[in-house]
């Protein structure tokens, strides 16, 4: 039994995949926060931009299986001309609570790249096409490799020196959305930052700057 939050289909607006239509599959839960806001400050996770609880988003649900919910899943891609790969993007909540070997297997047999927003904190399973890895705080990473290593920034206990020797293709740094916690702008910060350290790229949340979801 899989736990969706909701399911979407959109651009995908950060990192090294910006601007490539996705279905998303946001999965219900994580293991860094509650999602209850009374249980923020004590979180291994504090700065989450996202509702996370339960399964009454838009195309949320319980589904039955990897087969009923790839289905579900495929249905949300256009019937559109032109060649391009669709992707689904499995994000969260904390996506490897949940996503296994079949459910990725049911959307390649469905023509489907799949990606993967995680936290790092859990192994993922075999067969993903485009891994990102964002670190939360002190939480130890199980996931030292993948395509992209995309920080939130800044985190006073992640200082991005910590992740510049571990196996990823791409550096990211991300501006805190700062809305839930109460802080101000940190994107100069973060380009400061990226001017210094030439191995780190910005990523900006395009979809939040477009308000396209
Ligand atoms: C909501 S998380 C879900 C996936 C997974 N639990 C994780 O943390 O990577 C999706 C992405 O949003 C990022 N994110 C969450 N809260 C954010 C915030 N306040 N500002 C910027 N990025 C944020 C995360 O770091 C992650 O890359
Ligand atoms: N458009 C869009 N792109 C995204 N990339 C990662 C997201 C996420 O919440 O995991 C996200 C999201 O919520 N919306
Ligand atoms: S790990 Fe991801 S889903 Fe969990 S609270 Fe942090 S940002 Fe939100
Ligand atoms: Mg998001």
């Amino acid at each position: 039994m899989y736990s969706v939050k909701e399911a979407f289909y959109s651009l995908q607006g950060e990192g090294g995949q910006a601007g490539r239509a996705s279905v998303f599959c946001r999965f219900s839960g994580c293991n860094l926060w509650s999602g209850r806001e009374a249980d923020r400050a004590a979180a291994a996770c504090r700065f989450c931009d996202t509702d996370i609880r339960g399964t009454d988003g838009q195309h949320g649900g319980r589904f039955d299986g990897a087969e009923a919910l790839a289905d579900h899943l495929v249905a949300l891609w256009p019937d559109a001309p032109g060649t391009a790969t669709p992707q689904v993007i499995f994000t969260g909540g904390e996506p490897l609570l949940q996503l296994d070997e079949s459910l990725i297997d049911a959307m390649h047999e469905r023509g489907f790249d799949v990606a993967v927003e995680t936290n790092g904190t859990l192994p993922a399973p075999p067969g993903i096409d485009w891994l990102c890895v964002s670190p939360k705080g002190e939480t130890a990473l199980a996931q030292t490799s993948g395509d992209e290593l995309k920080l939130v920034y800044p985190q006073s206990d992640a200082p991005p020196e910590r992740f510049t020797t571990l196996d990823f293709h791409h550096f990211f740094l991300q501006p805190m959305d700062t809305t839930a916690v109460g802080g101000g702008d940190v994107t100069a910060d973060t380009v400061a930052y990226c001017l210094s350290h030439p191995q780190w790229r910005l990523s900006l949340q395009t979809h939040k700057i477009t308000g396209i979801d």
